[in-house]
């Protein structure tokens, strides 16, 4: 396909998101499988030209003084290729499958707007209501943090320790661009995507399929590191899901003690036997939803609540999620953080820890829940533990660079795009009294 067939595509897509309110994943999978004349780098060009619109939208409808698909399309294509108005138009030109060119005049102003005069929810990218929590969770610098949460993310990967190296892994990736990660000491990046490029697929590569690596954010590397997790403890993962987290501890615990995967959701835990018995993990069961766990109340060393959460913190990944979200979703995963809390706070041993994890940058799903937690328990001895003391032990050439927030006498942690080159990520540990 040539640029003007796939811009149209992605403007149908785009259409298709719209009207249907529906993920984009899916749009554009089943626009590949309704056109199976496409290859896979006209399905990955027209997917960046998708994801640039859905990252952008607002930004780019204001720039281009409308905010349809086709607009937003063209857009993204501008943008993302770093390509001239008049470039674009040569492009198109005579390409029977091109949709029709905006006019001169709003292709102009897209060149010449300047974002400074936007107002502050346009230039963050985000819808007014979602402006308003992240400038009351993210403070002065909110609209630069909201605006790197629009940029494109690279591929993150994960050593796994058990099995490989990363020297082993870099030389095998080598191909692909792979670079030591800036913080986590196991993490390998691959950067972002440039111009109508795509990222490898890593998961064919034989390393992967030995169990050297894993796909994992580095921001989510770091939240299961400062999770502290001991060689010989015993842990409970209560919020395992496909396991990413689960496989970071097992590996941090080099095979030894014990610890309990477990998930309200059967389906989200089902690929995690498959990617434990690739990882070589030894030391990780895998509890059913409907397991009694009675027996472990009170006997763990470390509970992990990877909660459940908006995931404004991966609006980079998955932008369509931000346009989407309502205020009844954020209030229902407030209520689900306080369940699992709640029942977390059972399985901790007198002495042991619980850390709190969540992918979202909203304060209420973050320090608001952890406070909430400590009115309900405050008579069972939990402690906000310094996390900001332990980013600073585990990265010391990073000592700050995150940003550590006064909670209850400890502090806790936020990971974003803009300070960490993660994706955005909230962690907090809590210490029962012994
Ligand atoms: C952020 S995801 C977990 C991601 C996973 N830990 C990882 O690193 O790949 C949150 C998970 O919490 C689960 N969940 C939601 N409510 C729960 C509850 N009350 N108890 C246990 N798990 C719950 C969801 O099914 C979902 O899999």
């Amino acid at each position: 396909m040539r640029l003007g067939g796939r811009l149209t595509a992605a403007i149908e897509v785009l259409e298709d998101v719209e009207a249907r309110r529906r993920p984009v994943a899916d749009a554009l999978k089943d626009w590949g499988l309704s056109h199976r004349f496409a290859g896979s780098g006209d399905r990955a060009a027209i997917g960046n030209i998708v994801y640039d619109a859905l990252r952008k939208k607002r930004s780019y409808g204001f720039r281009m003084g409308d905010d349809g698909a086709q607009a937003l399309g063209f857009a993204a294509v501008i943008d993302g290729l770093a390509m001239a108005p008049q470039e674009l138009a040569a492009a198109l030109a005579g390409d029977r499958f091109a949709p029709e060119l905006p006019n001169a005049g709003q292709l102009e102003r897209f060149g010449a707007a300047d974002l400074s005069a936007a107002p502050d929810a346009v230039a963050a990218d985000l819808p007014d209501w979602l402006a308003g929590k992240l400038q009351a969770s993210l403070g002065e610098d909110w609209v630069a943090e909201a605006a790197a949460l629009a940029a494109r993310p690279p591929l993150d990967l994960r050593v796994n320790t058990l099995k490989s190296g990363r020297d082993k892994v870099l030389k095998a990736l080598a191909p692909f661009g792979a670079a030591p990660a800036d913080l986590a000491p196991d993490g390998i990046r691959i950067a972002a995507i440039e111009g109508a490029g795509r990222h490898p697929n890593v998961q064919v590569e034989a390393g992967f399929q030995k169990g050297w690596f894993e796909v994992q954010d580095e921001g989510s590397q770091l939240a299961a590191r400062l999770a502290a997790p001991m060689p010989g403890e015993q842990v409970l993962d209560l919020c395992a899901g496909a396991g990413g987290k689960a496989l970071a501890l097992s590996a941090a615990m080099e095979n030894t003690g014990q610890i309990h995967a477990a998930d309200a959701d059967r389906q989200r835990l089902a690929p995690i036997h498959d990617r434990l018995k690739r990882a070589g993990c030894r030391n990780v069961q895998v509890r059913d939803p409907r397991d009694d766990m009675a027996g472990l109340f009170g006997a763990m060393d470390l509970v992990l609540v990877d909660a459940p959460c908006t995931g404004s913190g991966t609006w980079r990944r998955r932008p369509d999620a931000k346009w989407r979200l309502s205020e009844a979703a954020l209030q229902k995963r407030m209520e689900e953080q306080d369940d699992v809390l709640d029942r977390a706070a059972r399985f901790v041993r007198p002495g042991g820890r619980l850390a709190y994890v969540t992918c979202s940058l909203v304060a209420e799903e973050n320090a608001d829940r952890i406070a909430a937690f400590l009115a309900r328990h405050g008579d069972k001895g939990f402690a906000v533990a310094d996390a900001g003391a332990r980013w600073n032990a585990l990265l010391p050439q990073a000592e700050g660079r995150c940003r550590i927030g006064a909670l209850a006498g400890g502090s806790v942690i936020t990971m974003t795009p803009k300070l960490t080159g993660t994706d955005g990520f909230f962690f907090a540990a809590l210490e029962r009294a012994g």
